[in-house]
């Protein structure tokens, strides 16, 4: 039987926004529920708080008895091996084809050889109507092919709770009632717990068990299909007739100043909780006869739907009604201030910064994709590194050419250009390269992915996004610095050797001589050390920024410019802490 799913009041507000409280609803064992809502009630954020990937402020969500809310993110990413879950665009995984897709929960949590694994990709694939294109990309298959290759991989591990965010969109009338028919087969197969999420009324009346419907930000009725479905309930009959007229609106903020047509504010449910004594009638057209439910076609028995009617039919189960919409108004939560933002925002990055460490440490390892992107960051960084570090260790030079013959000392030129460029100028350029390049590119490729669910994805399928994406990308950028900062020092000293002895008249062998007399080989070392740091603190900064992209293109811009920008400050202050604590450490020679 289906895992257990209980909901106790729940609120979540983003910011100012309310988007519903004190929701209680339990989904039984095995059974399809369904949960409707006009468009922005936040059935979606409804689903991704069950699955612990959004914090509410209030209230308890119990899977099989643990309390997603409060558990540890270890935990959660146990708990959620349990789920099965269908983003509303499918959030496959962009840079592998749909078997690859389908594939991976399988690689990542079972022994099964690959032979193993190509037979159950290849069953689901078949049930979803997709063999065939098991080799194309995501970006080269259409939105509802998106959407079944998303099922597919939802059901390849048997889960015991399947989530679906609108099955239907993006699919025509056909394909809609196959999918639907398609999650009776499942759920008779596998007794899952299912949650749909769906504005299809069809759907709605033939598929689930159990309905619940979200509407001016509360839970407004739940309960067994035999009852919702004959409600007279204004906004619930408005909702399943499709009518224009009745208390629902065209957006949430119209509904709030409606003039209540349908007498929603008059309605009432009975002491009970029951439908019995309802009172007004909301003027939309309400369902008389219930609908027929979608059996599986395999002629197998439902074990959820037989659960379901013993329950309803020994009175087990009761149709919930919000009785005052009003009761529970929760206030608005206040906007944190800027300094509080910034501070919390400070202990994040510190805290996606000290996470990055333990879990370098951590099995398994994602050496592949840390090679690939050390490869990534390097081959888009090194010529404008290189580039860069030319005309800068020649203005060092020159600067430093011209002033050593001011006051007389020609013959440390050497020495005074070899330690600004090794240990200040190296490592500065190789990082803001890298920071412009690279680290732009990261939170760039982070961004886009959690925009199109994928970081949720993972989460969801029991993987840490900074075990896999961030600690690969920071230990490149890291690898990445080291070398182009070597690169970088060759090239600088090369530049600045040049301009000296070919350009002001210096001579070699005074050039190199000074440098010996005056530095000392943690000189040489602090550059190198100094690239890493700044390597790792642009990896951190760009991936941080990445994972808290907000929604659409303009969010990935902004987290781009931000990264960027946030990279450069912090790294001459760092720069300077770490040039102040090395000279006091190691004086330089004869000081
Ligand atoms: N990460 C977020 N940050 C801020 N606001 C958010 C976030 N996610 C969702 N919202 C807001 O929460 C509200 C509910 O969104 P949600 O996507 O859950 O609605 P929905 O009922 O699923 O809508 P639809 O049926 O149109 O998909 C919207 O106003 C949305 O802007």
């Amino acid at each position: 039987m289906g895992g257990t799913v209980e909901v106790t009041g729940l609120t979540k507000s983003f910011g100012r926004q309310n988007i519903w409280q004190d929701v209680t609803m339990t989904l039984p064992p095995g059974e399809i529920t369904a949960l409707l809502g006009p468009s922005g009630t936040g059935k979606s954020v409804f689903l991704k708080s069950v699955m612990g990937l959004i914090d509410p402020e209030a209230g308890s969500i119990l899977i099989d008895g643990v309390d997603m809310v409060t558990a540890k993110e270890s935990r959660r990413l146990a708990l959620r091996k349990k789920f099965g879950v269908l983003f509303q665009d499918g959030a496959l995984f962009g840079s592998m084809n749909v078997y690859d897709n389908v594939a991976f929960p399988l690689r990542e949590h079972t022994r099964l050889s690959e032979a193993q694994i190509r037979d159950i990709v290849f069953e689901k694939l078949d049930l979803v109507g997709l063999l065939g294109t098991e080799h194309k990309l995501p970006g080269e298959i259409s939105g509802g092919m998106k959407k079944r290759a998303g099922l597919a991989r939802a059901m390849v591990t048997n889960p015991e709770i399947i989530l679906i965010d609108e099955p239907d969109s993006g699919l025509d009338p056909v394909r809609t009632s196959n999918l639907a028919q398609l999650l009776v087969e499942v759920n008779t197969a596998t007794d899952a717990t299912m949650l749909v999420v769906t504005h299809n009324i069809e759907l709605a009346r033939t598929l689930p068990d159990n309905l619940g419907m979200l509407y001016r930000r509360e839970l407004v009725m739940f309960g067994p299909r035999e009852e919702f479905l004959l409600t007279d309930h204004p906004v619930v009959s408005q909702f399943m007739s499709g009518d224009p007229m009745g208390p629902i609106g065209m957006s949430e903020e119209t509904d709030h100043g409606r003039n209540d047509p349908a007498g929603y504010d008059d309605y009432v449910a009975g002491p009970d909780g029951g439908t019995s004594v309802m009172t007004r009638h909301s003027g939309a057209r309400a369902i008389e006869v219930l609908p027929r439910q979608l059996v599986p076609h395999s002629g197998a028995v439902r074990a959820g739907g037989m659960r379901h009617r013993e329950r309803v039919t020994q009175g087990g189960s009761h149709l919930y009604v919000a009785d005052d919409e009003d009761r529970h108004r929760v206030p608005p939560v206040p906007r944190p201030n800027p300094l509080t933002r910034a501070l919390r925002a400070t202990g994040d990055l510190f805290a996606l910064g000290m996470d990055t460490v333990s879990l370098s440490f951590k099995r398994p390892f994602a050496l592949k994709e840390a090679i690939e992107q050390f490869w990534f960051v390097v081959s888009i960084s090194w010529l404008p590194a290189l580039l860069v570090a030319i005309p800068f260790g020649a203005v060092i030079a020159l600067q430093l050419g011209t002033l050593t013959v001011q006051i007389g000392a020609q013959s440390f030129t050497g020495a005074a250009s070899v330690l600004a460029v090794v240990q200040q100028a190296a490592p500065i350029v190789t990082t803001l390269v890298i920071a412009g390049a690279g680290g732009a590119a990261i939170c760039a490729e982070i961004g886009s992915r959690r925009i199109r669910d994928e970081i949720d994805a993972l989460r969801v399928i029991g993987i840490s996004p900074v075990q896999r994406l961030v600690v690969p990308r920071v230990l490149a950028c890291m690898a990445a610095a080291a070398l182009l900062n070597g690169l970088v020092s060759v090239v600088g000293v090369l530049g600045g050797y040049f301009f000296n002895v070919v350009v002001q008249g210096g001579t070699p062998g005074a050039y190199l001589a000074s440098f010996t007399a005056l530095a000392q080989i943690e000189d040489l070392w602090v550059g190198e050390i100094k690239a890493v740091i700044f390597g790792f603190l642009a990896g951190v900064i760009a991936c941080y920024r990445g994972l808290n992209t907000a929604p659409g293109p303009k969010g990935v811009g902004d987290a781009v410019n931000q990264s960027v920008v946030i990279t450069f400050l912090l790294l001459f202050f760092v720069n300077f802490v770490i040039t102040t604590l090395y000279l006091q450490l190691f004086p330089g020679k004869g000081a």
